[in-house]
């Protein structure tokens, strides 16, 4: 529809050009008036310029004007009216009237019908009268007729050939038009052409369109048939399923109603059963009941020989109060001696306290005294798979002597004397070593700052004295072991006056490197602190 309206669109724009070219145009109007007045006077009316002005010019521009004229009754005027009202011929006109006829301006506007009127009339005068005289002033009248007239012919022949040259000027002009039309109508040809073409290209594109959309509707309803066998297929599985849990159901409801009739079976035996046991209950019932007024007699009697006893206890407990208020006299007086002694007893306890603060004090002074920095040694036994036991101690004294000897060196160098606060010899036992470390742990909780570190070499026995071996039972647990029992021990027997708050730090310095134990994550492990006064020895401390 769009090709056809575009062709459409296309045929008329060239069209609408061609017809302006061929009517539309104002000139083309003017040309055909003029050419219609020389060629065909009938249409000079209908033909002329409708300007009135251009009409008027037109008009008098051409003096030959037929019979056929509309009569123009404002030229020559005068002339046609002395023609109209002569009486007799042209030889009795009298000599002021033909003056009167020859004057230029009424000659001029006379008509050329007007004009060979009046030649014919002076002509067929002359032939009718027998001598064909023709009075003088009557052939002058003639030859200034005759003269107009060939005037009008020379004017008019001019006017034909200026018309003819126009016709000329004209045709060319059409000539040219014509070409320019008949490039139109070729560029609209080409136009066709090019639609045609495209036309064609588009009834192409159809087809294929068709053929594909043929092709996919083929593929389509293949697919659709593959779908289909496809459904069926399940269709025919998902009835197969279906009819075997049929089978199944039924197979599981007959099982189920074989259960159920066993079941109702059942049911009507124990029905039966209970009935049975119903009637055994009854007379159980019956024979309980009469056991129960058997034995409501019985309690009967029983209750009346209770309250019996009841009065009896009565008149007890009446003698029981009056003992009670006795005893409660008794008491008041013993609480009231109690309270003098009890406070004598809170007076003691302050006392308490503050002795106990003093003991605190003195106890830490004698810490003070013992030395703050105290150095213990303690001697490793041999391990047990040293082959060569040969003790380098010859010398070990009670109040901390130690004496080594060097058995590569003689005399004054061979033995070495070390004096330390306490020395412990390879059969110490834990405890013992602990034991002059205990007053310590007191001193942490009076807040005092305390450092039981151990020092010495590899295998020395470091680890041992500070924690006690693998799996170390009670008795050889380390001093960190009983330090924190200590610490809790003393915290609990306090709490009623102080309030303790105990954190645990484990770190280990090894090669100038200080490590958190107690850290989980690698990466905190390591602390940011370098010790280098320590030496680079390991030790452990606590
Ligand atoms: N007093 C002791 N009684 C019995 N065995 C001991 C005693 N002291 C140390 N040992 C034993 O000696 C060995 C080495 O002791 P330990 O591991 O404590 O040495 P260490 O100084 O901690 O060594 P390192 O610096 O290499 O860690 C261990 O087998 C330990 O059981």
């Amino acid at each position: 529809m769009d090709f056809q309206g575009n062709v459409h669109n296309r045929v008329n724009q060239t069209l609408i050009p061609l017809s302006s070219a061929l009517f539309g145009a104002k000139d083309v109007n003017i040309l055909l008036g003029e050419s219609a007045e020389i060629v065909n006077g009938a249409h000079r009316e209908q033909l002329l310029p409708a300007n009135s002005k251009e009409r008027r010019k037109v008009m008098s521009d051409s003096k030959f004007q037929g019979p056929w004229t509309t009569p123009l009754h404002h030229a020559g005027n005068k002339f046609n009216e002395v023609i109209q009202s002569k009486k007799g011929g042209f030889a009795d006109l009298p000599a002021e009237k033909i003056v009167e006829m020859m004057e230029s301006n009424s000659l001029d506007k006379a008509p050329t019908q007007s004009l060979l009127s009046v030649v014919n009339g002076i002509l067929d005068e002359s032939m009718e009268r027998n001598n064909g005289e023709i009075p003088y002033r009557v052939a002058c009248l003639l030859r200034k007729v005759v003269q107009e007239i060939g005037l009008r012919i020379v004017t008019q022949a001019e006017h034909l050939r200026m018309q003819s040259g126009l016709f000329k000027a004209r045709e060319e002009k059409n000539k040219s038009r014509i070409q320019v039309l008949e490039a139109i109508a070729e560029a609209a040809c080409e136009d066709s052409k090019i639609l045609t073409k495209q036309l064609q290209q588009m009834k192409n594109e159809q087809a294929i369109t068709k053929e594909k959309s043929k092709s996919e509707a083929q593929d389509v309803f293949r697919l659709m048939k593959e779908e289909i066998v496809f459904l069926k297929q399940e269709l025919e599985v998902a009835r197969k399923t279906c009819e075997r849990r049929c089978l199944q159901m039924e197979s599981k409801a007959r099982s189920a109603q074989n259960h159920l009739e066993e079941r109702m079976k059942e049911a009507s035996n124990l029905l039966t059963e209970s009935k049975k046991r119903i009637k055994e209950l009854e007379m159980i019932t019956e024979s309980e009941v009469r056991e129960w007024n058997k034995k409501e007699h019985i309690y009967h009697i029983f209750t009346e020989f209770q309250l019996g006893a009841l009065q009896d206890l009565r008149l007890a407990s009446q003698s029981i109060r009056q003992e009670v208020v006795k005893t409660q006299n008794i008491y008041a007086k013993e609480f009231d001696h109690l309270e003098g002694e009890v406070h004598a007893l809170e007076d003691a306890a302050r006392n308490y306290y503050d002795v106990l603060a003093e003991n605190q004090k003195l106890h830490n002074v004698v810490q003070d005294l013992r030395g703050n920095i105290r150095v213990h040694c303690r001697i490793r036994p041999f391990l047990p798979e040293k082959e060569e036991k040969l003790s380098a101690i010859e010398y070990m004294g009670e109040n901390g002597e130690l004496v080594i000897i060097n058995p590569s060196k003689t005399g004054k160098e061979a033995s070495r004397l070390f004096k330390f606060n306490k020395v412990y010899g390879p059969s110490s036992t834990q405890d013992e070593v602990f034991s002059d470390i205990q007053p310590l742990v007191q001193s942490v909780l009076d807040g005092y700052n305390v450092c039981i570190f151990a020092y010495g070499q590899t295998g020395s026995g470091k680890t041992y004295t500070m924690m006690g071996p693998y799996g170390a039972t009670e008795e050889q647990c380390g001093v960190n072991h009983r330090a924190l029992n200590d610490l809790f021990h003393i915290s609990q027997t306090r709490e009623s006056t102080f309030t303790y708050e105990i954190g645990v730090q484990m770190v280990e310095i090894y090669n100038d490197q200080v490590r958190d134990l107690l850290s989980s994550s690698s990466s905190q492990k390591k602390y940011p602190l370098l010790l280098h006064f320590f030496g680079s020895r390991g030790f452990t401390s606590t």
